[in-house]
């Protein structure tokens, strides 16, 4: 931001200091450069004879005062109410050690275990709840709630674990009902570097509707395949592997070895249900979709769930597809991923899209064949879907865990940003543009509450790395490989000559308001679709979720993700300059 210097001499025609307010070009002043301003101010009205002063400096001088002294409280709020959070957060933890001692005593058997397991789980949900009703205001307290109850749920399934191997000769929960409870195990880094123990988090974006119906789901469920995941080093399928490490020997920060490459999913126990999502309106996908169903019951023996408008198609193919599942509403859509071992696309990138948007938590491995144009997320080709199938089901198979935005809009009217409205998880871009209006968009951008910039233009598109390929493309953006963990800020059709786009790290923020003197509001969408209106003074959060989609590779990651760019774009492909011509003898 380029400060703007207000010239000021006194009425005596004396030099003085300049009064330094940093104004950025876009107009916007952030609370630091106030601060700065006021100081200056401050030395100002000490140095000159008030007489000579002019009237409006004294105004100017004052509202400053009056805007630092609200900034000051409100940093001192914030302060306080972080001490708060921290407090309450300190009892959270002594009431959660006290629950898992209290519950130590009760004898291990797998019916007790279980209860042990789901009365801490739940209260740990009350005292959630209980700190998520007490502290709404303190929002970055709760942007770490995710990370928190992940870690207090590791800890406890570490914990859980041990008391398992020592004293509770009890089993992992092998035939219970709720072995969903029991997540597919994905590796977290420990100092020996190999999976240690399965995240039993099962948290889902869920809506109240869908919230009544869970318990009941729930005891339907079947049993589900588990599957470990691992990253190979140099090439060996092997479980020790290297990750990322800065050392300080001796003072010297040095990064040894970098992290392992390609992860892999190998299965623990066998997959038993298959869900196929297909294109709409195609008569290739539904011939492909009528042999790969019929392979997969009679040759494989799997559970095959469909979406209800696929099971009345292939009912209308023959009535011999009767043993073909599917659900009846909407709220069971919720539960799939606690069912569904594996999902088959046959389609285009927006069918994976579509696919991952069924999703709105852990999201089973995705195996994408391609039935569309461009297929940059959909490597598989359907003529030889049995071998594909067969080495996918066998394992172990290369996959890329594409990384999803979770999005938030917050209403102007809402209390604080805990407030929000239904959340949105998006695996190429949110997009915010300004829809049918003819104005410019005036969208003010912060990152991790530092100010950004103000965009006017067309709009703003964040988007994943796997969405690098596709609408950021097209307005500007870089292509970045899927596995880069980041996020995209690509202007649309930007009015200054100096707007380029940026990668954020994936650990961020991003929060684009619509300021109050914009002269139209803007419009949200989510891959390309439910638009929603975002008027002055509505927000929008952006950061990375923690649920990323499993796609299947055909050969790995990288081998994929260029050939997609090559074939798919044609990217950087040129005719080789002729041998014959001039050289440079001399080089
Ligand atoms: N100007 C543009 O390029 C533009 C405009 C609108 C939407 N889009 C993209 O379309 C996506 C929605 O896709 P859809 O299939 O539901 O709608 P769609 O049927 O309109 O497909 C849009 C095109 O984008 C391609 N695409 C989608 N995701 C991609 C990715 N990750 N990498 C490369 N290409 C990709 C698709 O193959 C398709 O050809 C949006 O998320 C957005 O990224 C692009
Ligand atoms: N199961 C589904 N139900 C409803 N809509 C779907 C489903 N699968 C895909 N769609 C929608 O159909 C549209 C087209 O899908 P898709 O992009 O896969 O095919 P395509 O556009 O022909 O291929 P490509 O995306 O490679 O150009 C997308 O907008 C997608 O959102």
């Amino acid at each position: 931001m380029s400060p703007s210097k207000l010239d000021s001499t006194d009425s005596f025609g004396h030099e003085e200091a300049s009064v330094s307010c940093s104004k950025p070009e876009n107009g916007c002043v952030d609370s630091l450069s106030i601060f700065h301003s006021e100081k200056a101010v401050e030395e100002l009205l000490q140095q000159t004879p008030v007489a000579g002063m002019d009237e409006h400096l004294i105004e100017f001088s004052e509202a400053l005062r009056t805007v630092a002294k609200a900034l000051r409280r409100a940093a001192e709020g914030k302060a306080s109410a972080q001490a708060e959070a921290a407090e309450w957060k300190w009892r959270y933890e002594l009431e959660r050690t006290r629950n898992i001692q209290m519950e130590q005593k009760v004898s291990g058997n797998n019916n007790c275990e279980m209860l042990r397991h789901w009365w801490i789980r739940s209260s740990l949900d009350n005292a959630m709840d209980m700190l998520r009703i007490m502290l709404p205001c303190l929002f970055f307290w709760e942007v770490g709630k995710e990370q928190n109850k992940r870690i207090a749920e590791a800890r406890m399934a570490e914990q859980f674990s041990a008391e398992k191997n020592g004293d509770l000769d009890c089993e992992r929960v092998k035939n219970s009902d709720n072995q969903s409870m029991l997540q597919n195990e994905s590796n977290e880094h420990s100092e020996t570097g190999c999976m240690k123990h399965g995240i039993w988090s099962h948290e889902v974006l869920r809506d109240r509707e869908s919230d009544s119906n869970s318990n009941a789901d729930r005891n339907k469920i079947m049993r589900k395949a588990s599957f470990k995941l691992s990253w190979w080093c140099n090439g060996e399928n092997g479980d020790q592997h290297k990750h990322d490490i800065v050392s300080f020997e001796r003072g010297n920060i040095t990064t040894a070895e970098r992290s392992s490459k390609q992860i892999s999913l190998k299965w623990e126990s066998d997959p038993q249900t298959v869900l196929i999502l297909t294109k709409p309106n195609s008569v290739s996908v539904r011939i492909l979709c009528v042999q790969m169903v019929r392979w997969l019951r009679e040759r494989k023996k799997l559970n095959v769930y469909v979406e209800p408008r696929v099971k009345v198609e292939l009912l209308a193919e023959s009535s011999n597809f009767s043993y073909v599942q599917t659900w009846k509403d909407d709220s069971e859509i919720s539960h799939l991923h606690m069912k569904v071992d594996l999902v088959i696309t046959l389609g285009g990138d927006g069918t994976v899209l579509w696919a991952a948007s069924m999703f709105k938590g852990p999201v089973p491995p995705i195996v994408p064949f391609s039935l569309g144009s461009l297929g940059f997320m959909t490597p598989f080709h359907s003529e030889h879907f049995k071998d594909c199938l067969d080495s996918v089901l066998r394992g172990p198979i290369s996959i890329t865990l594409r990384h999803r935005l979770l999005c938030r809009v917050v209403r102007d009217a809402a209390k604080n940003e805990y407030e929000t409205e239904e959340p949105f998880l998006v695996l190429n871009e949110v997009t915010i543009d300004r829809g049918i209006s003819s104005y410019l968009t005036n969208l003010e951008c912060y990152c991790d509450n530092s100010f950004v910039t103000c965009v006017q233009g067309d709009g703003l598109i964040l988007s994943t790395t796997s969405g690098s390929t596709a609408y950021s493309l097209a307005a500007g953006g870089s292509m970045v490989h899927p596995q880069v963990p980041g996020i995209l800020f690509t202007p649309i059709c930007p009015h200054s000559l100096s707007f380029r786009p940026l990668i954020l790290p994936e650990h961020v923020t991003v929060r684009i308001m619509v300021p109050f003197n914009s002269r139209s509001p803007a419009w949200a969408s989510f891959d390309g679709k439910d638009r929603k209106l975002l008027a002055a003074g509505d927000a929008l959060l952006c950061s990375m979720a923690p649920w990323p989609v499993p796609t299947a590779c055909q050969v790995d990651s990288t081998n994929d993700f260029l050939r997609s760019i090559h074939d798919g774009l044609h990217w950087n492909l040129r005719k080789t300059q002729s041998f014959d011509g001039p050289r440079d003898r001399d080089l």
